[in-house]
């Protein structure tokens, strides 16, 4: 059987938890000085509640038990200040809440909001494809709308708690001087005990981020449309129940270990607190029966331990989450202050005129792993079209993920600009570069807005550019066939409609006709169109091609012969670079696809002729 370990203990310190408190609490402060100052004097109002009632019950029993005796007691009074407690804390309690509404509203869009605009600044793709990174935002996502909140709210809970305690253990003073310290000391250890335990939440809670992302992932195949074909053609679902329920078992017996052994481990330490209360009590009722105490005295005494034990148990439990949230703020800040692998510069060169593009010596592997681009260097002067082949996985795609530097490469240098001119890609900013480029992505994103808005992609929008893409790109047919046109909703999530895959594609196109860039990209951008649609859209790329760079990546060597240039990759390295004729002449790589695939067809005509 899988046995499942917690994980490393994420717990910081109690010093390191005071610096993220010291941090953090001035941060939120700052942001909503007003609510929080009044949500602190609800707090302390609440506090004082508890000794407050429990005077009060001792007031009203001596009352009760001179007025028995035919003495003067002003019961009235007492019932006035009954009234007056029961409204007070129904008032504050009101308040509270609708306190926390605000409250809550405030530090949910302050806190997503810096979030995104940190992703915001992720230019890179290293980042995303980091698992910790998956974890650590799943974390921090799901806890930004409550997190703020809930600190504020259980530090607000730790005042009202806390002065609680003190006003309590004040009212047993009037017993004696030493009652208070005997009670605290008695229930001290069940307390930090408690605490003790309570560290573990959050390494559990960490450990169920990485466990639910996955049962997540499970949940998800088994319910989703994308996956709904091979779920049911492969019959994967008892497969699928399979791992979610062996994931989840195994879950709940880690959890019921640690919950068993927190709730065995404390007994002995609330047995200590209850014997001393036990004998405080049988104390008390003793001296009261000799005519030391009141009935009252009595009355306080019960009311006031009870109470005490409340506060005390509070407090533990206001600390262990407390702890929680504060992990929480710590991972929040970590990621704030992070700097993520690609960064823009802090002060960027200007674009160069001219956009050449040069590699030197380019060398590339994702996190760190063997090299997939290998000491590859070239240079594309601006204009140029230039196909990319080569065998799957010889490193195309990620050669142009480097020159639009969602990464950066691990040796060598990618250099923009005419001779003379040339800046490092580094030192201009990734935003303004990018805006130059247009590109058809091999795995391009299926937005679920409107077909418009999958076009026009957050650009200005202007009709007869839009009209041109739409036209261009093959997509007007689509569009005549969708019932909405332009403002179909595209996708399933918000019952919109979907398109063909080569449909899809045909926006894809349209998405880069519409870009105004200087430098066009194509990753195998007519994959799932049909042989006419194919026809169409390369010559719309043909014209668009004209005076712009492009770079063509395809294994439909047919679309090469629109380019004046072909690089051939093979295992990470650019092993042949030259013109059509000029590489079929030369009888290496290239000629060798080439022959592959004319054959290929040759062998179709044979079989219809034959
Ligand atoms: N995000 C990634 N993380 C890790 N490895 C990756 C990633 N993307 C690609 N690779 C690996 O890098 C190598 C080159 O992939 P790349 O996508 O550049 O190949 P390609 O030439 O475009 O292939 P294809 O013709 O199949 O599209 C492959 O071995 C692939 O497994």
């Amino acid at each position: 059987m899988l046995t499942r370990k917690l994980p490393e203990r994420e717990d910081l310190t109690g010093r390191q938890l005071l610096g993220v408190l010291a941090q953090t609490v001035p941060d939120l402060l700052r942001s909503a000085p007003l609510l929080v100052g009044l949500m602190l004097l609800m707090a302390v109002i609440q506090g004082l509640m508890p000794a407050v009632t429990i005077l009060l019950g001792k007031w009203t029993v001596d009352g009760v038990g001179a007025a028995l005796a035919g003495q003067e007691a002003n019961l009235t009074l007492l019932a006035g200040a009954w009234a007056g407690a029961a409204l007070l804390t129904q008032v504050t309690g009101v308040a509270s809440q609708v306190l926390q509404g605000y409250a809550s509203d405030h530090f949910t869009v302050r806190t997503m909001t810096r979030l995104m605009g940190k992703m915001g600044e992720i230019q890179g793709l290293d980042v995303l494809e980091d698992p910790r990174f998956h974890d650590d935002i799943e974390i921090l996502q799901m806890g930004a709308p409550r997190r703020p909140l809930n600190l504020v709210s259980t530090l607000l809970y730790l005042v009202r708690s806390g002065v609680g305690a003190v006003g309590v253990s004040a009212t047993l003073l009037t017993i004696g001087w030493w009652v208070p310290l005997v009670v605290v000391a008695g229930m001290l250890p069940a307390l930090l005990r408690q605490l003790a335990f309570s560290k573990l939440g959050w390494s559990i809670f960490i450990q169920r981020t990485q466990d639910s992302r996955e049962l997540n992932y499970f949940q998800r195949v088994a319910m989703r449309h994308e996956y709904a074909k091979e779920v049911r053609l492969y019959g994967l679902m008892p497969h699928l129940q399979g791992r979610y329920l062996e994931r989840t078992l195994d879950y709940q017996r880690v959890m019921r270990g640690v919950r068993n052994k927190q709730l065995l481990g404390v007994l002995p330490y609330q047995a200590l607190s209850l014997l001393v209360t036990a004998g405080l009590f049988i104390y008390v009722v003793d001296r009261a029966q000799q005519g030391v105490y009141t009935a009252g005295s009595v009355v306080l005494v019960i009311t006031a331990l009870a109470g005490l034990r409340d506060e005390l148990r509070s407090i533990s439990e206001y600390l262990s989450v407390g702890t929680e949230h504060l992990n929480w703020f710590h991972k929040f800040h970590r990621f704030l202050a992070a700097a993520p692998g690609v960064t823009a510069p802090a002060q960027p060169r200007p674009l160069p005129r001219e956009l050449t593009l040069t590699l030197d010596r380019v060398t590339f592997g994702y996190r760190d792993g063997p090299p997939v681009v290998e000491d590859v260097s070239l240079t594309i002067p601006e204009g140029q079209v230039v196909a990319i082949v080569g065998e799957n996985g010889a490193g195309k795609t990620t050669l142009v993920k480097l020159l639009l530097r969602f990464y950066d490469p691990s040796s060598g240098r990618i250099l923009l600009g005419g001779p003379g001119e040339e800046v490092d890609l580094r030192a201009v900013d990734p935003g303004g570069w990018r805006a130059q480029v247009a590109a058809v992505f091999q795995d391009f994103a299926k937005f679920e807005w409107t077909l418009r808005e999958n076009v026009v992609l957050g650009q200005p929008e202007d009709a007869p550019k839009l009209a041109h893409a739409v036209g261009a790109s093959g997509l007007g047919a689509a569009l005549n066939r969708v019932e909405g046109g332009l403002e179909a909703r595209l996708g399933q999530a918000f019952g919109g409609v979907d398109l063909s895959g080569g449909q899809w594609q045909k926006l894809a196109t349209a998405r880069a006709l519409y870009r105004d860039a200087r430098v066009l990209i194509l990753d195998e951008p007519t994959a799932a169109l049909d042989p006419r649609s194919e026809a169409e859209v390369f010559a719309a790329f043909a014209a668009l091609s004209r005076g712009r760079t492009t770079l063509l990546i395809t294994h439909r060597l047919g679309s090469v012969l629109m380019a004046d240039r072909v690089l051939v990759m093979k295992g990470g390295r650019l092993i042949e670079d030259g013109t059509h004729a000029g590489l079929l002449a030369r009888g290496g790589e290239y000629a060798e696809l080439w022959r592959l695939q004319a054959s290929q067809y040759a062998e179709e005509r044979e079989g219809v002729a034959g």
